[in-house]
């Protein structure tokens, strides 16, 4: 038994579970998302180069990937402060900040936000997609990337003393790279020596989620303390979607708050509203799933924050809460999503 069992790690240090409360799974608070620029359709080059605008706030709703300046979510550390007094009134108490290696992860930012505002943060270790790993990260061994993982956890990251206290989001493409093969089958061999959570970012298809599972199980990976990310944008047919839920992994829908009508990396891909989303949670509860539901908002653009109009990191807690208990999903429910189902997968073994 390590001195991690039973415990949670923030960035502030171990944490008896029950002092989590509202957690939401799946969040940035400082990182970059110039990665996956996407450029905007033409003719509207112009709009892009100053979106901050009133009058251009739905265009940057509907390609806030188009914007470069929209990519940069390290910028408003200030604004994400407010945020987070706001989270905490709203009745939140932790945030898991997902940001990895290769979005510029910024550990003492996120501790002295968590000193700031009461909110518990808890720090992501491992590597974001692969067009974000370096030549070096490319060619590392299974094993030496197995122990920067283990080492982010146990002893901190990025230099650092701040111990992360989840593995990812780790990213995977679709298909799988070779190299998002090898930090998989890392993050479940980490998981294996610590008995700690891991998140994944799946690739956008349907087949790519259990493809993930498949890898981390054969490299002897935990499904039952797995969350699998971005349910939202990857399953479109129920049976589809319940099927990969049988695979046993905590089921994350994390991008609430997001609507539009484009979807740039996958245009097959019609994005969900709000409603559409507590409808899948719904279905999922019904089905028995209720122990496997986690939620979030997953914001990695500045356009979210509600310095720019945004739905900000309150709107599941003041504004989707409301509206699952509209659509028959019981407050015991919904307790478990937002508050259990967490902490059980938080907990280290
Ligand atoms: C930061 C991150 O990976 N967000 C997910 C964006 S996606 O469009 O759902 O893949």
């Amino acid at each position: 038994m390590s001195a991690l069992s039973g415990k949670v790690q923030t960035v502030l240090g171990l944490l008896d579970p029950d002092q989590l409360g509202r957690t939401m799974t799946h969040e940035h608070l400082t990182m970059s998302f110039e990665c996956c620029y996407f450029p905007p359709p033409l003719g509207d080059e112009a709009v892009a180069e100053n979106p901050f605008q009133m009058q251009h706030m739905h265009w940057l709703r509907q390609n806030p990937y188009s914007c470069h300046e929209n990519l940069l979510l390290q910028q408003e550390t200030g604004a994400v402060r407010d945020e987070l007094l706001a989270y905490r009134k709203a009745g939140g108490g932790t945030i898991v900040e997902n940001t990895t290696t290769g979005i510029d992860r910024d550990l003492p930012t996120l501790r002295q936000l968590a000193k700031d505002t009461g909110v518990h943060v808890i720090a992501g270790a491992g590597f974001y997609v692969d067009c974000t790993h370096t030549e070096a990260t490319k060619k590392m061994s299974v094993e030496k990337l197995t122990d920067i993982i283990v080492s982010e956890v146990l002893h901190g990251a990025d230099g650092t003393d701040i111990r992360c206290g989840v593995i990812g989001e780790i990213g995977t493409c679709w298909p799988i790279t070779e190299s998002e093969a090898k930090v998989l089958r890392a993050s479940a061999h980490a998981q294996a020596q610590l008995g700690c959570p891991v998140i994944i970012h799946p690739g956008r298809n349907p087949a790519a989620p259990a493809e993930v599972i498949r890898i981390l199980q054969e490299a002897g990976g935990d499904i039952s303390k797995t969350v699998m990310s971005h349910l939202d944008r990857t399953f479109f047919d129920d049976a589809e979607l319940l099927e990969f839920a049988k695979l046993g992994s905590y089921l994350e829908y994390d991008l609430f708050g997001t609507e539009m009508l484009n979807y740039p990396y996958n245009l097959d891909v019609d994005m969900p509203s709000d409603c559409q989303r507590v409808k899948a949670l719904a279905l999922l509860v019904k089905e028995g799933y209720e122990d496997k539901i986690v939620v979030a908002h997953d914001i990695h653009t500045k356009n979210r924050l509600t310095k720019y109009g945004g739905h900000g990191y309150s709107h599941i807690l003041k504004n989707i809460v409301p509206k699952m208990l509209m659509r028959g999903i019981s407050q015991h429910q919904v307790d478990k999503i937002l508050i259990d189902n967490p902490k059980r997968w938080l907990t280290f073994k």
